[in-house]
């Protein structure tokens, strides 16, 4: 398992000042932009030309969650954005390894995320193409929605995957993550946490993200 990675999304965040938004969380390793074209989901956020210009001014590298239809033919933008880590859905993907492998080549962490219904045991023989699997804990197209428990299966499966082939891909849990629900998430093998409504809701951001990490550390140790 990699180490405890904590990336606020900023879905519940202030839209109209996202630089201070991102400003208010200098503790976190990545920042989750979640894109949500209306289609895949049915929510609407920003496009690639907001995404490039959060990136110029954070300090934290992006980690790009598409929530869009014809992932192969729209996500390569996000790796031109500047994001770090370009995840997309393989329910919108007609060709996740060649997707994968151009996220790669064009220099980005590739990432692949599943919808809480959708298995990953298809998907075993994919893992040493991604650099992040991602396994969504509530159906994707709201931030503060309730954690699905149903998918914490799922989530040891996967990480009995990786172990078992000695992949290092990460291993990332997006939804309703909370101080009430990331032991849960660490006990089944995520070492990568999105928490969206727990960290913006909260008085002092950059503090709950210190303890969500203290409280997801404390399990792997
Ligand atoms: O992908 C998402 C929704 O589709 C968000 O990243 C996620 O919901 C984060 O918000 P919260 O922590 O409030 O659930
Ligand atoms: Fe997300």
């Amino acid at each position: 398992m990699g180490h405890i990675q904590i990336t606020p999304s900023i879905l519940n965040s202030d839209f109209a000042r996202l630089g201070e938004e991102v400003a208010r969380i200098p503790g976190a390793d990545w920042v989750h932009v979640d894109v949500m074209d209306n289609h895949f989901v049915p929510n609407l956020t920003f496009g690639p030309t907001m995404v490039e210009a959060l990136a110029r001014v954070s300090p934290i590298p992006l980690d790009a969650h598409l929530m869009i239809e014809d992932a192969d033919r729209n996500a390569p933008a996000y790796v031109e954005a500047g994001c770090g880590s370009v995840t997309f859905h393989v329910e919108a993907a007609k060709a996740p390894v060649r997707l994968a492998r151009e996220i790669r080549a064009a220099g980005a962490r590739a990432s692949m995320a599943l919808k809480p219904a959708t298995p990953i045991e298809p998907y075993e023989d994919l893992l040493p193409e991604l650099d992040m699997l991602l396994i969504m804990t509530v159906e994707p197209g709201f931030g503060g929605q309730k954690f699905l428990d149903l998918c914490l299966p799922k989530i040891r499966r996967a990480r009995a995957m990786l172990d078992k082939h000695g992949i290092e891909t990460w291993l990332q849990v997006d939804g309703g993550v909370s101080l009430e629900t990331i032991e849960r998430c660490a006990e089944a093998g995520a070492d990568v946490f999105v928490a969206g409504s727990a960290v913006y809701s909260a008085e002092d951001p950059d503090k709950m993200v210190a303890a969500l990490r203290d409280k997801a550390a404390a399990v792997q140790a």
